[in-house]
């Protein structure tokens, strides 16, 4: 093959995280750094606070990256920016160079569906892939798909923990504006962008953001265990403002308890 091309590394770790694989755990949480969560610090070390134990294993300035462990199962959080094509470059230091399986996005989300408060989470079973980065991948026809046995473990980690949750259909886009039917300058919105907003609510989707679809690609397609957990910070069919960070501690948790349960079960299994 003509191209040559090699990996992206900097003295010899992945580039944009900076990770070393032995450094990574089997799970590994994946968040973003933006104010919407309404953290004081890195939004990795507000996750890595729920820790029992917790190393600091990176910073690039790019992405955080802290491993631990929580109820006795070793976890890994990395804070990183928002949006596909990050998410594309981070997931892939993971994939290529470590060993780590079960790759969860817990994040927040804009409400699509009359029943949801802002504060609740949305467990996706699935994502419309409404993003760019996916289709450089695999073709639309391939589905977005959640791992069932982590839906399920962090349904019951919800469950447990009372916090109220959906499961469904997450819709990721690339314009978190015109994209999703939110009106940029002076008002600007053409009809395809209202049209576009009816059709997801009447298909049923519950909630737009624009990572989970990126992940669950991926995950599907490497053969590898894939969930989001997102948080409901403003509802589009209510009007419920937004509200920073609503449900995220509890996205978070459900997300490492989730994990705890998928731990148990695959032990069992072996
Ligand atoms: O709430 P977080 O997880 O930051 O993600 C949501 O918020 C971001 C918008 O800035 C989008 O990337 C969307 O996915
Ligand atoms: O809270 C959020 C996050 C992303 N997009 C939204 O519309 N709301």
């Amino acid at each position: 093959m003509l191209n040559k091309i090699g990996p992206f590394t900097i003295n010899g770790k992945p580039a944009f995280t900076g990770i070393t694989p032995e450094q990574a755990a089997p799970y590994v949480i994946f968040v973003v750094k933006d104010p919407l969560h309404g953290c004081e610090k890195d939004v990795a070390e507000e996750v890595a606070d729920h820790f029992d134990t917790r190393v600091l294993v990176a910073d690039t300035g790019m992405c955080r990256t802290y491993t631990g462990t929580y109820k006795g199962v070793d976890v890994t959080v990395v804070s990183c920016g928002s949006g596909a094509p990050e998410l594309e470059i981070i997931l892939m230091d993971f994939m290529m160079n470590t060993d780590a399986s079960t790759f969860i996005r817990v994040g927040g989300s804009g409400g699509l569906q009359e029943q949801m408060s802002v504060g609740d989470l949305v467990i996706a079973t699935g994502a419309v892939r409404d993003e760019g980065t996916s289709h450089a991948y695999v073709p639309a026809q391939f589905p977005a798909i959640a791992d069932y046995q982590l839906v399920a473990c962090m349904k019951q980690a919800a469950e447990r923990n009372g916090f109220k949750h959906h499961l469904g259909i997450t819709r990721s886009v690339d314009s978190e504006y015109v994209g999703v039917g939110r009106p940029a300058r002076n008002g600007y919105i053409l009809e395809r962008h209202k049209e576009q907003f009816e059709l997801w609510h009447r298909a049923g989707v519950l909630n737009i953001e624009r990572e989970a679809a990126i992940l669950l690609t991926l995950t599907t397609l490497f053969g590898l265990r894939g969930g989001v957990v997102n948080a409901i910070g403003d509802n589009f069919v209510t009007g419920e403002p937004f509200l920073a960070g609503a449900g995220f501690e509890h996205a978070v948790v459900t997300a490492l308890d989730g994990i705890v349960l998928l731990d148990a079960e695959l032990k069992k299994n072996l």
